[in-house]
């Protein structure tokens, strides 16, 4: 593990993950690979998680086509310096914010959609001038394999690496040094993540999960609201991180509630469920026994049924939660939707508030000032307001938790920031030694007055026009007085030969 992340280490000694060219090529035979290996791709996809190929493309290659493109559009732009505003003590210099990558990356993987999940962080590194290394989950082992296979046939082998492996080589490769860790995966073995990467004092991004709470507002068009709620949270059967958890509304909405999603659950996947090509399967054994551990003494308004043989698990939902019981208390992440009542918008905002900080939130109301009320007293990674997960979707937002929901964020610019070192530059002169003996020892009283002028006073526009105007009054009148005889000279000539034209023309 040691010799391998030492084989990325030197390639990005190299240099060559630097140049712009370079990364906009990379990310070009990126493009390529998913573009002609689609097929296979999909059908990695599609034996994990038992998903449909359309639905493999439309969850996660559309996502990763639309990242390189936006990459590709826009790199060229932020990889260029920025120049900064400067204060009087370096009025005369060069100062800008040089963006450069960070070294080399290890970027860890959820099972859950194991195909964005790696890529779309790797994009950013690869936009940032990173070297990376790449751990998919070892669960989702089809694509882990064909992630594995294709890399090195698309992009420089040296540069980015993946290593397959299950807990004993992450934890290997956890012991080495890296230059940033990008992690997707629970919140426990984040804190492992975290611990092992400062013994290094390397930067991590968590990508993490937790419960996610979806508020109902009385006055809502349930038709719509429900359809909504039933795409986001039977989608990929409730294993997405950004899923609506729980619903909270008024009690009196629930039996409603049950009612149109169940209506929805029949027109996207029909009467025989288990026929559907749009219904996916539980991961793992493991996964679907904890699953239904959720189940046990709680009231099912709708599916409930399994079948362990195919990690089946119906559209569930469920009435009248208590939130002491254990579905309330850990990240369901399955097809399960308990329905916790409360009484009013104030207490779903107390309800969100005593717990940690979810990674999404959402609020469906025909009332503006509601949802804003909610963003403003609440905290979540990201918000949708009358709608779930479509924040993802946006590539200018950051895509990230907060608190216990992780922290650090990508997506589009965001991840190239994260991907990146801010390096502020200044370039001065070796000339003007006069101005910086201000600074320089023995020090004085009028010194720091000076430095008090020079770096703690505020000009407007107005102001510094003003002093820019008497700089160039004092420059003149010095250069008036150097050259006084000469300018004497030059203007007698120019009196004399206006004075002459002016006599010529009048002679014509
Ligand atoms: N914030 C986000 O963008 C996302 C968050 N998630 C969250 O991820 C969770 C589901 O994923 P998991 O079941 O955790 O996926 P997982 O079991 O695939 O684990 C994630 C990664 O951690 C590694 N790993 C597991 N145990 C480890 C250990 N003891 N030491 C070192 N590495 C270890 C695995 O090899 C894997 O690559 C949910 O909580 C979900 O909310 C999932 C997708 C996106
Ligand atoms: C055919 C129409 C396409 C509609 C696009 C819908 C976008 C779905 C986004 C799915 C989320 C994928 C990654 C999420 C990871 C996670 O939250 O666990």
């Amino acid at each position: 593990m040691e010799r391998e992340v030492q084989r990325v280490r030197q390639a990005f000694l190299s240099g060559r993950s630097r140049p712009l060219r370079f990364r906009l090529q990379q990310l070009e035979a990126l493009r390529r690979m998913v573009q002609e290996r689609e097929k296979d791709i999909l059908a990695a996809i599609a034996a994990d998680l038992c998903k449909s190929e359309l639905n493999a493309y439309s969850q996660e290659v559309i996502t990763v086509l639309g990242e390189i493109d936006f990459m590709l559009e826009n790199l060229p732009e932020w990889v260029t310096a920025k120049p900064v505003k400067k204060n009087l003590l370096t009025m005369m210099d060069e100062a800008y914010i040089q963006p450069q990558p960070l070294g080399v990356v290890l970027i860890i993987g959820a099972w859950n959609y194991p195909f964005v999940l790696i890529i779309q962080p790797l994009i950013g590194a690869i936009a940032a001038g990173n070297a990376v290394i790449i751990k998919p989950s070892e669960l989702s082992e089809n694509t882990a394999k064909i992630v594995a296979k294709l890399l090195p046939q698309y992009l420089d082998q040296d540069l980015y690496v993946v290593i397959n492996g299950g807990v004993e080589e992450t934890t290997e490769l956890l012991k080495q040094r890296f230059d940033h860790i990008f992690y997707t995966g629970n919140t426990a073995v984040g804190k492992i993540v975290m611990e092992a990467a400062a013994k290094h004092l390397t930067p991590v991004t968590l990508e993490l999960g937790g419960k996610s709470p979806c508020y109902i507002d009385k006055d809502c068009d349930l038709d719509i609201v429900c359809r909504r709620i039933t795409w986001g949270k039977y989608m990929n059967c409730g294993q997405t991180c950004i899923a609506p958890d729980y619903i909270l509304c008024e009690a009196s909405l629930q039996s409603q509630i049950v009612w149109k999603i169940k209506e929805t659950v029949k027109e996207f996947y029909g009467e025989n469920i288990k026929e559907s090509p749009d219904y996916e399967r539980i991961i793992n054994l493991r996964h679907f026994k904890r699953i239904l551990s959720l189940l046990e003494g709680q009231k099912i308004a709708l599916g409930g049924e399994t079948d362990e043989a195919t990690r089946y698990i119906a559209p569930t939902v469920l009435t009248d939660v208590d939130p002491k019981t254990k579905v309330m208390q850990e990240e369901i992440f399955g097809p399960v939707l308990p329905i916790v009542p409360v009484k009013n918008v104030d207490e779903a905002i107390d309800f969100i508030n005593e717990r940690e900080k979810p990674l999404a939130l959402y609020v469906f109301s025909h009332n503006h000032k509601l949802i804003k009320r909610m963003i403003d007293e609440t905290s979540s990674g990201g918000v949708t307001g009358n709608d779930v997960i479509m924040h993802f979707t946006l590539n200018s937002f950051p895509f990230g938790g907060v608190g216990s929901s992780g922290m650090g964020a990508y997506h589009g610019k965001h991840s190239f920031d994260t991907f990146s070192h801010q390096r502020p530059c200044l370039l001065k002169s070796l000339k003007r030694e006069g101005a910086n003996k201000l600074r320089y020892p023995p020090n004085s009283q009028s010194k720091v007055d000076w430095g008090k002028f020079f770096l703690l006073r505020r000009f407007n526009k107005e102001k510094l026009g003003l002093l820019v105007l008497t700089f160039l009054g004092i420059v003149a009148a010095v250069l008036v007085k150097k050259y006084q005889a000469v300018l004497r000279r030059k203007a007698l000539l120019i009196f004399l030969v206006v004075h002459r034209l002016r006599w010529s023309s009048k002679q014509r």
